[in-house]
């Protein structure tokens, strides 16, 4: 339950099927989850470049810029990541209300919190894309060098290593970027929206 009280929503004078049919495409959320390193980030921007040359509207919200602004206020505990993911999942449906595709890049490590923001959209606006990739190849990878700082215990909670993180059960798609490049990764999302009819 929220803490306001005495608030009415307002219906808004331009709908979201009104900018939907302007933009000539539908509107949903790309949700992207996975290990840290995994590739959600970099395969969210290539998919995105792919879809701006498609004239579909897009945006990309990531873990570490909204840390940065909005959820700055936030750490890495249980309870924080799950109010992270769902300030994400209200950001994310504004912007599908807004006629855009959006596409999410948070490790979401818990699975409730996956579902619930999975239970705030309509059926055909949540797509779950788990980048999976083995936590000793995310290790490999360490692009930012926080494996390396997790196995020394100077960052606590860190997930794979002293954090959970729980994979999805029943994933809309699946992409193992151990075994595929980016380019194939984002062919196999670009066909995936193509035979969904999304874009
Ligand atoms: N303790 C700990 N655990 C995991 N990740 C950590 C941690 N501390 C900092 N970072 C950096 O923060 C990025 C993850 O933020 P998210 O908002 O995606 O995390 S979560 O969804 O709330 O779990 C994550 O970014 P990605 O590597 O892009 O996943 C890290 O760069
Ligand atoms: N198939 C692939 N898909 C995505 N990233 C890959 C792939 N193969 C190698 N990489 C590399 O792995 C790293 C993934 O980092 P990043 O996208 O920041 O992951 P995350 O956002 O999940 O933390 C990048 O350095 C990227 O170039």
């Amino acid at each position: 339950m929220g803490k306001s009280t005495n608030i009415v929503w307002h219906e808004t004078s331009v709908t979201k099927e009104d900018r939907r049919k302007q933009n000539n495409h539908h509107s949903f959320v790309i949700w992207f989850t996975g290990l840290s390193g995994s590739g959600k980030s970099t395969i969210a921007n290539a998919l995105a470049k792919k879809l701006f040359e498609k004239e579909i509207k897009n945006y990309v919200l990531d873990g570490d810029n909204i840390r940065h602004g909005l959820n700055r206020d936030l750490g890495f505990s249980d309870k924080d990541r799950t109010e992270n993911i769902r300030r994400i999942g209200e950001v994310a449906k504004l912007f599908v209300d807004s006629g855009q595709v959006v596409l999410t890049a948070f490790i979401s490590p818990f699975r409730t919190d996956r579902e619930l923001v999975r239970n705030l959209l309509e059926k055909d606006e949540f797509i779950e894309v788990y980048v999976k990739c083995p936590l000793e190849d995310c290790e490999k990878r360490d692009p930012k060098g926080l494996y390396k700082k997790a196995r020394e215990g100077i960052i606590p909670e860190f997930t794979g290593i002293s954090s959970p993180y729980e994979e999805p059960i029943d994933p809309e798609i699946t992409l193992e970027t151990n075994k595929y490049s980016i380019d194939q990764c984002v062919e196999q999302l670009i066909d995936y929206l193509s035979s969904k009819n999304l874009i």
